[in-house]
């Protein structure tokens, strides 16, 4: 303390040239040596150096003065209407602005503040400044330690506090000019309108370094310390606002805390005590008298963080999902095990063929005009010889939608042979490197094929073939039941190697063969000749005269006739 007091202004001293009037640029004095340099605060600012520092750069010092000279004028701005007794205040204020500007030359942080204000205005010129020849012509000096800047733990005024800390003729002055000043002096004595009090303004650093319990404004006299005393003293008085626990009835919505979220990271957050079950009133004023103040309060409480599964859905997810089906247990093969219950009313003829293929077990051909009921009584057969034989039905077709009409694959993909245009050394090779393929030839007990009639004769041999290398029986189809079906009267195979019963292992494989006659389809009895006539390609006279009859001109129409 007593090194500050030393650090006041004198006539001759390092700062005496910087005075508010000066026109011309000022000298630079000689560097002090370390036995003239005043000794100030920086020995209590920096317990790590007690020396007195001499390096004071000269752009420092004028940085500083300069910066200084600004808030001095700001300052002053705000006492220069008709109060006489405030000049003293104003260049006493200055210099003790410049004494703390130059003696801290590392009072940079204060120096920054006026750099980013702009002066509300300058009563003096630039000249004032020194020159940049005296600055170059200033002896080199040795580089300043830069000292870290503190932060200020005083409290900063309010508004209203502003003319309590200037006193009652400082009314014009405004925040910008205290803030300017707080960060870097406190006023002992706001008050005091004395030059001496105004000397006795110590660096704001230096007092929160000394004690951050005390407040920075400690003096009783002091308006602000005043209020400072009222709001803790009114903050003491204000009820305890208790903690309620979780309510046994809860609410109808509760809403997510998305800080208790893990998709937030905070995961590790303890739930438990993450209850915010706590109701905090608007008004400090207003004290919750009830014991359960969810029951009275207008504020929905959320009173409990729900996790993620309560509320409904995943982990990170906001909105409720629908709770998962528990999956069904795993079947090797749903379609070959599940049981197939389709049985139609059969005629007699379909009934018989029926029983051909279940109870004799025999390998059937059965064919008929369209309309006779082949697909039904296909499926009537799936569905039997599924219940009996399960996976040892092999339901195939010539065509994909054929198969897809009976829910099977075609007979392509069920050997395994691709296009089937290879040998059948080739294709047995083939199926040899597909293990699915080699054991559904080995297991297979019955192969139903429909829409025979676009199979040709050469795939039929070498599918005869393939079946008796795999299953290592000579028998026809290596002992395959084969149930065939389809209408060599309708669509021919792609290649024309010759129909499927063309075949040279055909008559050995189909043993029996049957022909429906009753169309269900149709109930004209003579459309149904006709059209059986059409079907063999021997059309009578009458079936002429019937079909020239309907000879009629075609309404225009953008669709064409499809050419057969
Ligand atoms: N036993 C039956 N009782 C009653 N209606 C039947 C019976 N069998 C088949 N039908 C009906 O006859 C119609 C033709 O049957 P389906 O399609 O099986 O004949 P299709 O021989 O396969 O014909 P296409 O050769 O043109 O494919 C269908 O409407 C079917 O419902």
């Amino acid at each position: 303390m007593s090194r500050r007091k030393q650090a006041a202004p004198k006539q001759g001293t390092l700062l005496g040239f910087f005075k508010p009037k000066v026109t011309q640029p000022p000298e630079i004095p000689a560097p002090p040596s370390p036995k003239q340099q005043p000794v100030h605060d920086l020995t209590e600012t920096d317990d790590r150096d007690d020396k007195p520092e001499t390096s004071i750069t000269t752009t420092t010092i004028y940085s500083a003065t300069s910066a200084t000279r600004k808030r001095s004028d700001s300052i002053s701005s705000s006492y220069d209407e008709d109060n006489s007794s405030q000049t003293s205040i104003r260049s006493s204020q200055s210099e003790t602005l410049e004494i703390e500007s130059s003696s801290s030359k590392y009072n940079i942080h204060g120096l920054g503040y006026i750099q980013r204000s702009k002066p509300r205005f300058s009563s003096h010129s630039s000249q004032e400044l020194p020159s940049s020849d005296s600055i170059t012509s200033a002896p080199a000096r040795k580089k300043p330690r830069l000292q870290p800047v503190i932060r200020q733990t005083v409290q900063r005024p309010a508004y209203g506090q502003v003319s309590n800390m200037l006193g009652p003729s400082s009314s014009s002055s405004t925040l910008r000019d205290i803030h300017l000043n707080k960060d870097t002096f406190s006023p002992s004595s706001p008050s005091s309108s004395s030059s001496q009090d105004l000397m006795s303004f110590k660096p704001a650093s230096t007092l929160a370094r000394r004690s951050a319990s005390q407040p920075s404004f400690s003096s009783p006299s002091s308006a602000l310390y005043q209020q400072q005393q009222q709001q803790q003293q009114t903050q003491q008085s204000l009820p305890v606002v208790p903690k309620v626990r979780r309510p046994d009835i809860q609410p109808d919505y509760v809403a997510p805390n998305f800080l208790g979220s893990s998709r937030f990271g905070s995961s590790s957050i303890n739930r438990k005590q993450n209850q915010i079950g706590y109701y905090k009133p608007p008004s400090s004023s207003v004290a919750i008298s009830s014991e359960k103040p969810w029951e009275t309060s207008p504020i929905p409480l959320f009173n409990k963080t729900p996790s993620w599964k309560e509320f409904g859905g995943s982990k990170g997810s906001m909105f409720p999902k629908k709770p998962r089906k528990t999956a069904p247990p795993p079947v090797k093969n749903k379609k070959a095990n599940a049981k197939v219950e389709y049985a139609p009313q059969l005629s007699s003829e379909q009934q018989r063929v029926l029983d051909m293929v279940i109870k004799e077990q025999q390998s059937v051909f059965f064919t008929g005009s369209a309309g006779t009921g082949k697909s039904v009584l296909m499926r009537a057969m799936i569905s039997a010889l599924k219940n009996r034989f399960g996976e040892g039905v092999a339901v195939t077709a010539s065509t994909g939608i054929a198969a897809c009409n009976i829910s099977g694959c075609t007979l392509h993909s069920f050997g395994g042979i691709g296009m089937g245009m290879e040998s059948v050394g080739a294709l047995i090779k083939t199926i040899e490197g597909r293990k699915v393929s080699k054991e559904r030839w080995e297991k297979t007990k019955v192969l139903i094929i429909d829409e025979i009639s676009m199979v040709d004769a050469a795939l039929f041999d070498k599918l005869e073939a393939i079946a008796r290398h795999f299953r290592q029986n000579p028998a026809p189809f290596g002992g395959i039941q084969l149930i065939v079906t389809g209408d060599f009267f309708q669509l021919p195979p792609v290649k024309a190697s010759g129909f499927a019963f063309e075949a040279q292992t055909w008559p050995s494989v189909m043993k029996k063969t049957v022909v429906l006659n009753h169309v269900f389809r149709q109930k004209d009895q003579v459309f149904i000749d006709v059209l059986n006539e059409m079907r063999i390609g021997q059309l009578s006279a009458q079936a002429l005269e019937l079909f020239k009859s309907l000879d009629r001109p075609l309404p225009e129409s953008k669709i064409e006739p499809a050419e057969l």
